[in-house]
């Protein structure tokens, strides 16, 4: 059972505080000039004018060399920003992000803002995929890290230590690096995929959960975490050309990959597709981003958003989603949530429609 993990249940901006000794091994005084103003414009402007004042005062010729330079830099640099807009993410290997912000959204769920490499570089999450994140857990203890800690980190400590520090060093058991496993978990970045600079992740945590635990309750700006991706085979394109409409059948943070769906065809002006949200929870204060939710609801005229809490509604019903189909062939269900909510739709749409449930095909569950 989830239990409350943020104090403050209410919808709060949490600004969270600076690492006080990590920083994420970002160097800010060169983080500064990723910056195009800064490490671009204001340098080359400064080299050009002091180029020409040189060969004003000394009328020396060679001083103008400088200007064919500067002008070369700036345009290496913009062959290096337009080919550095996406990120490159992939299946080999990790790319570390850092945490820049938290957002507390519900007595269990937060959203997470990381940064990119650069203010101009975007995620380009397609819809309804998601990225992986790499923890490691201690097989004893159950203990969870993000970092293994290199094992030269851990022999420039001890030499460190030795002599001043001798009585701290006894203390301070060497970690057993192989006693710890990789553990992944999956989330669907819920920003814009043309966010520039940052992506959002929202992660639902439980007391239970390994991740989810340890990053609700130890998260800090700065926090870096290794990230793969992208996971997942629903081909958004294909599906807004074979069906008019999506009902989605979402519950808890089951949400993430139908925002990701509603945001893409929101931001391309799909016509054409008329949406059916039902978003499922046990009770109203679990509902997330029910503001953005209505807002959407009211704002977009083919999309509709229906809220069923177990307490109140009950648990989700055919008639619920009887009511939102009108023609069955052109409707293509869109499934997310825990095993159990999962199974439950299935289970509701096997039994009453005479459609494939199992073939991803008219039905899809994430
Ligand atoms: C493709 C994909 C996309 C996903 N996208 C998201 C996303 O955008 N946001 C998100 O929050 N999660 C998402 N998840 C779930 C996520 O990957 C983790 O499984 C979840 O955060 C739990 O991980 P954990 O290590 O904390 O829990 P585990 O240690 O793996 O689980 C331990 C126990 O806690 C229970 N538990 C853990 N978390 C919950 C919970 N939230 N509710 C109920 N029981 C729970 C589990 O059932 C289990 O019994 C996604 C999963 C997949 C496969």
């Amino acid at each position: 059972m989830s239990e409350l993990i943020f104090e403050n249940g209410e919808e709060e901006k949490l600004r969270v505080p600076e690492a006080e000794e990590n920083n994420g091994g970002v160097d800010k005084g060169m983080e500064i000039l990723n910056n195009p103003i800064h490490g671009m414009y204001i340098p080359s402007i400064l080299m050009i004018c002091g180029s020409i004042i040189m060969y004003l005062v000394t009328s020396y010729k060679r001083c103008l060399v400088f200007i064919p330079m500067t002008i070369f830099i700036v345009l290496y640099r913009f062959f290096l920003a337009i080919n550095k807009k996406k990120v490159n993410l992939n299946f080999d290997t990790w790319s570390r992000f850092e945490l820049d912000d938290k957002f507390i959204i519900s007595k269990d769920s937060c959203i997470y803002t990381f940064k990119l490499g650069s203010e101009d570089e975007t995620l380009n999450c397609p819809p309804g995929s998601s990225v992986a994140i790499q923890a490691f857990e201690h097989e004893e203890t159950g203990e969870i890290l993000f970092e293994l800690p290199k094992e030269n980190d851990a022999e420039e400590k001890e030499e460190s230590e030795e002599g001043d520090n001798a009585e701290e060093k006894e203390t301070q058991a060497p970690v057993d690096i192989s006693k710890y496993k990789e553990i992944c978990r999956f989330y669907n970045p819920i920003s814009s995929s043309t966010t520039k600079g940052t992506f959002d992740l929202l992660i639902k945590s439980n007391t239970n959960g390994k991740f989810s635990k340890k990053i609700a309750s130890n998260s800090y700006k700065g926090l870096q975490l290794s990230f793969k991706g992208f996971i997942g085979t629903y081909d958004h394109n294909k599906c807004i050309l074979d069906y008019s409409k999506f009902v989605m059948l979402a519950g808890g943070s089951g949400l993430t990959p139908m925002l990701q769906v509603i945001s893409k065809i929101i931001e391309d002006k799909t016509k054409g597709v008329d949406i059916e949200l039902i978003y499922c929870n046990k009770t109203k204060k679990d509902i997330l981003l029910k503001n953005e939710l209505d807002e959407i609801n009211d704002s977009q005229e083919s999309i509709n958003v229906t809220y069923i809490t177990d307490d109140d509604e009950g648990l989700l019903s055919f008639v619920d989603i009887k009511d939102k189909v009108e023609d069955l062939e052109n409707t293509r269900f869109l499934i997310c949530g825990n095993q159990g909510f999962r199974d439950h739709a299935l289970d509701l749409l096997s039994k009453n429609y005479e459609i494939d449930t199992k073939g991803n095909k008219q039905v899809f569950v994430f």
